[in-house]
């Protein structure tokens, strides 16, 4: 599904020029459930938001669904962003003003699903995450667990091959975080590839390869040793 090799991204100031990422070779497989991990300022959020066309990378190639990503035009990514990435962030970034039905509903608003679809779309989502009563509610009126399924299923209305994830529970306590990734599994089991950055170990334990970053370059992978044990700690 992805293909990237050879992923520089750095910034040039006057003379200097100063590396964010270096050298990044990866291959995810449709299907995988990735997680991302790696010290502050490792280049972690960058390369997630590289993946998911929010972002360029100064060099190198990059390949989603066979097709070379790094060579098409902005308006050909932001196109391949709506219809194929869910993205879902530490902060929530909901829309205050809005109300979870409305919320929820945005990213079609964006594809121009029409509005008998848009309704069935929405109703749906909201009956599969349990947040029917929520509808009218505005986000400062919900927990933060909460906000993130609200966050979760606006990412996913749209029926994304690939959701991102950068910190989706660093914000939470624990028992809304296993939520949280509850969700994700089950939504990786359905076939949904997802990659998430994560500091925390047991959340990381819910997905299946993590990768390791640290000052701009992959250092090491761990096939988790043991699932079961990292979701039980
Ligand atoms: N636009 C920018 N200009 C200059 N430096 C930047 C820019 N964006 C990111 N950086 C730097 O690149 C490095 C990597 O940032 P990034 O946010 O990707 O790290 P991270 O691994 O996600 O960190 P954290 O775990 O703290 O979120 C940091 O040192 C950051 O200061």
């Amino acid at each position: 599904m992805i293909t990237l090799r050879n992923i520089d991204k750095y910034i040039d100031k006057r003379f200097q020029r100063t590396f964010i990422l270096r050298g990044i070779d990866l291959d995810i497989e449709e299907g995988e459930f990735v997680t991302i991990m790696g010290p502050s300022g490792a280049g972690k959020s960058t390369l997630l938001n590289i993946l998911g066309f929010l972002d360029d990378a100064s060099a190198g190639e990059y390949s989603f669904l066979g097709e070379p990503v790094h060579n098409l035009s902005e308006k050909k990514k932001s196109d391949y962003h709506k219809s194929h990435i869910g993205f879902v962030f530490q902060a929530y970034h909901l829309i205050d003003e809005l109300t979870v039905y409305e919320n929820i509903e945005m990213p079609l608003l964006y594809r121009k699903v029409k509005g008998s679809q848009r309704k069935a779309m929405v109703a749906e989502m909201l009956d599969r995450f349990n947040i029917v009563a929520k509808k009218d509610l505005f986000p400062n009126q919900l927990s933060g667990g909460q906000q993130q399924v609200v966050g979760v299923a606006r990412a996913i209305i749209g029926s994304p091959k690939l959701l991102l994830a950068d910190e989706p529970t660093g914000n939470l306590h624990s028992g809304q975080s296993e939520e949280i990734m509850e969700i994700f599994k089950m939504l990786n089991e359905e076939g949904v590839t997802i990659v998430q950055v994560t500091h925390s170990e047991k959340m990381a334990g819910y997905g299946n390869r993590i990768i390791n970053m640290k000052d701009g370059v992959l250092t090491e992978e761990d096939p988790y040793p043991d699932k079961e044990e990292a979701i039980s700690k």
